[in-house]
């Protein structure tokens, strides 16, 4: 199985670039540009060796990482080292929280961007590029994200709580989400301290600058939909968008839905569950601190076009996003050697810019 959606994987992805809305028109490209666009792929990264091989393999490895975030700023990690019955039960207590009443998930709404901790109801979220309040208030009315999430931060904050179902409403929750959070905060070291061989930088250059937990783990539910309801123009069961901090991780089920957009042509291709990866990506922050030699790729989730694409609703899909960050003091400002024509964006605290992000996006 795993085997055959590989190979599908290395097939030109340039035959599926087929669902591009009108305004994601084809532009004209030739040359190198040509070759990028007919290539672009979300890569396959064995992380097997940068766990046990030689010095050698482990630089192999972080090259093929920074190209990936170069070129297309997603890249599925394989041999990742996250058991799977540990996502497997991560997914199952997740899927159980969001079969508690309405009410007691209401309950623990979220409530304040600093926090950025809690429930969100459908309707309350619509993830878009823009950030002016009134087109994003217009966008959440029009054509809100199809999907309930619930999200989850450090639980050792000395400020903010997170909120949690009581354990007769959910007995096994905080426990599961609380392993696989920092077994995600593990895996974002790791594959910083890839990234900082691949730059060049000593293997623990961002050690200090990300060991301190700012991270968010959002559990995405997106109910069965009427696929006439997902096809309508822009609406999507989560709108195009790039992600604000360093990495994410996306774990998904088998539904499918996900799409990456080609920088180049503007069209999307869909990033296809591959069984035992999880699909890493860019986020606008860490972009930013390489001044833009990593790509923050916008990416959206649509209506699955698997085999069981035919029924009037689409099945429900599950997913988990986990939003890495450095940490809440971390100033970000272009690392050394990626200065290029110079810095393009002035220094920013980490936690100002993701609240500031968040703040536009939620109010
Ligand atoms: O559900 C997914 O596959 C991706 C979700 C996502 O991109 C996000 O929440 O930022
Ligand atoms: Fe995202």
């Amino acid at each position: 199985m795993a085997a055959t959606l590989i190979s599908r994987l290395g097939l030109r992805y340039s035959a599926l670039e087929t669902r591009g809305t009108l305004d994601h028109g084809r532009k004209a490209m030739n040359g190198t540009r040509a070759l990028a666009t007919q290539n672009f792929h979300v890569p396959v990264v064995n992380f097997g060796k940068f766990w046990n091989g030689s010095p050698q393999d482990r630089l192999a490895v972080s090259n093929e990482v920074v190209r990936a975030f170069k070129e297309v700023g997603f890249l599925y990690i394989k041999n990742h080292n996250i058991d799977q019955n540990i996502i497997a039960r991560t997914f199952y207590e997740s899927d159980e929280f969001f079969k508690l009443p309405q009410e007691v998930k209401d309950r623990l709404a979220w409530e304040d961007p600093r926090a950025n901790r809690g429930y969100v109801k459908q309707g309350r979220e619509r993830v878009t590029q823009s950030n002016d309040p009134d087109e994003i208030a217009e966008l959440r009315r029009t054509a809100p994200d199809i999907k309930e999430s619930m999200e989850i931060g450090n639980d050792s904050d000395p400020v903010w709580r997170n909120h949690w179902p009581s354990p007769i409403e959910a007995p096994k929750f905080t426990p599961t989400m609380l392993e696989f959070y920092d077994i995600c905060h593990e895996l974002h070291m790791d594959v910083l301290r890839a990234i900082a061989l691949g730059l060049g930088f000593e293997e623990n250059y961002f050690d200090p600058l990300a060991d301190g937990k700012y991270h968010t783990m959002r559990l995405l539910n997106y109910p069965p939909v009427a696929r006439e309801l997902l096809a309508a123009e822009g609406q999507a069961r989560a709108g195009a968008h790039s992600d604000y901090g360093s990495l994410t991780f996306v774990f998904q089920d088998e539904v499918g839905g996900l799409e990456v957009q080609n920088p180049h042509t503007e069209n999307y291709i869909p990033a296809t569950p591959i069984p035992g990866t999880i699909v890493v990506n860019v986020g606008d922050l860490l972009a930013r601190w390489s001044n833009d030699l990593f790509r923050s790729t916008l990416h959206r989730v649509v209506s699955p076009t698997g085999t069981d694409s035919t029924g009037a609703l689409t099945p429900k899909r599950q997913s988990i996003a986990y939003f890495c960050n450095p940490n809440a003091d971390t100033i970000v400002e272009c690392l050394p050697g990626c200065e290029g024509d110079g810095p393009k964006y002035p220094a920013v605290r980490t936690e100002d810019y993701i609240v500031g992000r968040l703040d536009a996006t939620y109010n």
